[in-house]
């Protein structure tokens, strides 16, 4: 039987999943409220990343899905940290299987982007694209992605964090500008 995805959960109905959970603790410097985050428990978990078991190596692909679940750092929604491909020419594919929420795109020279996700949005990151998810609804967010497995994450690249925050201010989901200076 070849690996599925259950559609309601968005889990993967295979053997030998990878997962790597990523918790609050792990996000140093990434939510702009510093106290807020200080005050959520390190243990909190904002999202889980489970993998397809892949080869390495040119021309092979990672199958992976991002459960980011919702909630909120101060004002500012649960989002994945982020990255540009250490590889910046790599592009990849996400696939929304259940919730709801954004794909945050930022180019190299910082023109940022949104694209919304949803259940069955079909999403084409180009490369020398930064990628982030956002949760901005009350579901878990999962999104299926494909990339190729050379591509690597570049994290420091992003060390200012991108150029827009998503916020719930008043009852709206707003985005912000940010000034790094
Ligand atoms: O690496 P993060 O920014 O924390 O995002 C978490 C993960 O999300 C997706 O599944 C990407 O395709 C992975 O490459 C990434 O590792
Ligand atoms: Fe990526």
């Amino acid at each position: 039987m070849p690996p599925g995805v259950a559609f309601a959960s968005g889990h993967f109905t295979a053997e030998n999943i990878i997962t790597k959970t990523t918790r609050s603790g792990d996000l140093v410097g990434v939510f702009h409220d510093e106290a807020a985050w200080r005050a959520l428990p390190a243990g909190t978990t904002i999202y889980q990343v489970e993998m397809l078991p892949s080869p390495d190596g040119e021309g092979e692909l990672f199958v992976g899905t991002t459960h980011l679940n919702p909630g909120r750092v101060g004002d500012e929604f649960y989002m994945t940290r982020g990255h540009f491909h250490q590889r910046r020419e790599q592009g990849e594919v996400y696939f929304g299987l259940r919730g709801s929420g954004l794909l945050l795109l930022q180019s190299e020279q910082g023109e940022a982007r949104f694209e919304q996700v949803s259940q069955g949005s079909v999403h084409i990151i180009p490369g020398n694209t930064a990628h982030r998810l956002i949760n901005t609804g009350s579901e878990v967010l999962s999104a299926l992605a494909v990339w190729p497995t050379i591509a690597g994450h570049d994290y420091a690249s992003l060390a200012q964090g991108f150029a827009l925050r998503v916020f719930l201010w008043e009852g709206e989901i707003q985005a912000r500008g940010v000034q790094y200076g």
